[in-house]
């Protein structure tokens, strides 16, 4: 098994709803430990690179506003196969399709309010952990 490290965030669904203790608790229930943590707004640019993958599709400028509504909790997890792990735990990006005991089945809405981001791969984890923490902010102890 490797040793992972990847990006979550915790949308504005999850903010609004108080559910980030839960949904931390979740997480650190599996082992997976908090290597980076910070609230933070979004900006334009940044969503821009974020979901430069879906910046063709008519949604976008929705999920832009919907990432805007509040600030996010961006957080670094380490642990064994921490990226699929992760997304496991989340389940399917469409909530209506997320079983329960999921994340998303449990709390999530739609497509797009869906209680949290989470890196696909270890180059967008690499990626990603750049666009959101800075030198320093990411901790090995
Ligand atoms: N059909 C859609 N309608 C509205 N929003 C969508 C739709 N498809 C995707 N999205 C939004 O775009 C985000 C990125 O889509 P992507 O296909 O990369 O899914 P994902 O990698 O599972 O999601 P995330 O990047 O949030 O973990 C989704 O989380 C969701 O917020």
């Amino acid at each position: 098994m490797a040793t992972e490290t990847t990006l979550i965030l915790f949308k504005p669904d999850t903010i609004e709803k108080n559910l980030s203790g839960t949904v931390l608790q979740r997480f650190l229930a599996e082992n997976l430990t908090i290597r980076g943590i910070k609230m933070m707004t979004l900006s334009d640019e940044l969503l821009a690179e974020h979901y430069a993958h879906v910046a063709d599709k008519p949604f976008f400028p929705e999920i832009v506003a919907f990432m805007q509504k509040t600030p996010v909790i961006a957080l670094a997890l380490e642990g064994d196969n921490a990226i699929s792990r992760v997304r496991d735990l989340l389940g399917p990006t469409n909530s209506q399709e997320a079983p329960a005991g999921t994340l998303r089945g449990d709390f999530g809405e739609t497509m797009m309010i869906n209680v949290c981001h989470a890196s696909d791969s270890t180059e967008t984890a690499a990626a990603e952990l750049k666009r959101f923490f800075n030198e320093g902010e990411i901790f090995s102890f």
